[in-house]
């Protein structure tokens, strides 16, 4: 496994946020936390961020109001959290490409990457998938994987493949990937 840490040890810093996009289980959230921890960056969760300021886990507002309700509010925070003054790395929930408006969003604030996952590998990464209503099962996922593939493609400024690799060696090839376009820059 490539370790990240001595080679980028330091202080960086993002010029423009950075969305990482890409299907349940391709490891957004887990990414945008190791990258933010070992290159000193701000990161944010929006599922996390949404679910907190509507004080309700996205499995109860799926069973309560629906997708529609859903992906309504996460335009809504998806906007405020890219206009904040604080430039962050934000995991998206993986549903994000299916609003045109997010991809606006993300496009005119910031720099997109997508991470790239098989089905099979999402599933195996993901037993458990309660606390993800679209998950569903294996044939679902697959399905979604498919129909989403040109969102994703269309939205990504940037594509890392995950799938067979570790977070680590991830987060380096996302860093490098971040580094080349001029979004994240060294400071000392
Ligand atoms: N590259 C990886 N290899 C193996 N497991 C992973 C990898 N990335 C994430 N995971 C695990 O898969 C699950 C889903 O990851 P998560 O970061 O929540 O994905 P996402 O936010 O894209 O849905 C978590 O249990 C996480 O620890
Ligand atoms: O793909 C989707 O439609 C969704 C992905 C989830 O986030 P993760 O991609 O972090 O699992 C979460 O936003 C919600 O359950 C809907
Ligand atoms: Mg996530």
């Amino acid at each position: 496994m490539i370790c990240m840490a001595d080679e980028y040890q330091g202080k960086y810093k993002l010029l423009k946020p950075v969305f990482l996009i890409g299907f349940m289980g391709a490891g957004k959230t887990s990414v945008a936390q190791y990258l933010a921890n070992v290159l000193g960056l701000a990161s944010i969760d929006a599922d996390e961020y949404l679910e907190l300021m509507e004080d309700r886990v996205i499995a109860d507002i799926f069973a309560e109001d629906g997708e529609d309700y859903f992906r309504d509010i996460e335009t809504r925070h998806l906007e405020e959290l890219a206009k904040r003054k604080l430039v962050r790395l934000i995991a998206t929930g993986g549903g994000v490409i299916k609003r045109p408006a997010n991809i606006e969003i993300m496009h005119s604030y910031g720099y997109t990457v997508y991470l790239g996952v098989t089905a099979d590998e999402a599933a195996e990464r993901i037993p458990n998938t309660e606390s993800r209503p679209l998950f569903k099962n294996i044939d679902v996922a697959r399905k979604t994987v498919l129909e989403r593939m040109p969102l994703y493609e269309a939205a990504a400024d940037a594509y890392v493949e995950t799938t067979g690799r570790k977070v680590p060696d991830i987060c380096r090839e996302v860093a490098l990937r971040l580094i080349d376009s001029g979004v994240l820059v060294k400071v000392s």
